[in-house]
């Protein structure tokens, strides 16, 4: 099954963090992103045309977040969008956060990103 026909399930923490070579695996289904922060997170910057774009993707990606019931941080400017995902929970990478990631990318191709 396709990460972006997978749920977001209630992470509330006892588990832990995946490992770098797991992360490495799951990066493979999300085109763009990256691993940061010593492998704890990913993130990806998307390019707009202006600011107006920029704020209209960021409440797509608000959207999706309140529907999975998981949330990235933002960065928000003139012509782009900062996402970086982690799982605050257990401080570190869970399958939700490639799950989010992937449905962030599937609305960006949507709108022709
Ligand atoms: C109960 C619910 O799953 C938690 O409060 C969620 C909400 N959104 C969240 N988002 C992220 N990124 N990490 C979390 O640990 C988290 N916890």
């Amino acid at each position: 099954m396709s990460l972006t026909e997978k749920r977001c399930t209630a992470c509330e923490g006892g588990v832990s963090p995946m490992d770098s070579n797991e992360a490495r695996q799951y990066l493979a289904e999300v085109p763009g992103w990256t691993l940061t922060h010593d492998d704890t997170r990913i993130a990806r910057r998307f390019k707009t045309q202006d600011f107006a774009s920029a704020l209209a993707f960021t409440q797509t990606i608000g959207a999706l977040a309140e529907e999975e019931d998981h949330h990235p941080q933002i960065t928000l400017g003139w012509g782009f969008v900062e996402v970086e995902l982690y799982t605050h929970k257990i401080g570190g990478l869970h399958q939700n956060d490639f799950i989010l990631a992937a449905k962030i990318n599937q609305a960006w191709n949507a709108a022709g990103g």
